[in-house]
């Protein structure tokens, strides 16, 4: 089974595009990462930062996520990131995609022993 936070990295992590041009970026990763299956995840966000930069964001103050729980933590700096949203036109099982190049600071909600990054909550 897939813990949380392999599942936030297969879905955010994309460390190895510092900067992405490619307009079909987002058809390929989106499938690639496995989020076109059974249907289209509407929006994701790809972070294209190193693994400790992101996982850092988890020892920045407390906030409040979308859904009320108190385990969510800011970028005390902006991310480099490329945010997919599934296109008007795109249906199941052929999702279609538009990407933007974004460079915002990110809040992620945090878990786990080891306390890791395992949801992501916004783009600010
Ligand atoms: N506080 C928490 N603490 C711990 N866990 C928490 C907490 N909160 C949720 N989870 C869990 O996380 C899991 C999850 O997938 N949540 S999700 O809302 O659907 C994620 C959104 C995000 O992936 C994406 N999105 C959205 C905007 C954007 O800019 N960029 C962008 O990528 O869209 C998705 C839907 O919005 C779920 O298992 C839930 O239980």
């Amino acid at each position: 089974k897939e813990s949380p936070a392999k599942k936030f990295q297969r879905q955010h992590m994309d460390s190895e595009n510092s900067s992405v041009t490619d307009r079909n970026y987002c058809n390929h990763m989106m499938k690639a990462r496995n989020m076109t299956k059974g249907r289209c995840k509407p929006v994701n966000t790809f972070i294209h930062e190193p693994k400790e930069v992101v996982d850092a964001i988890c020892q920045e103050p407390n906030i409040t996520c979308k859904n009320g729980q108190p385990n969510c933590h800011q970028s005390s700096k902006p991310m480099i990131l490329t945010h997919c949203r599934q296109t008007g036109a795109s249906k199941y099982p052929n999702c279609q995609y538009r990407a933007s190049q974004l460079n915002n600071s990110i809040i992620v909600a945090c878990e786990g022993k080891v306390y890791v990054p395992v949801h992501f909550d916004a783009y600010v």
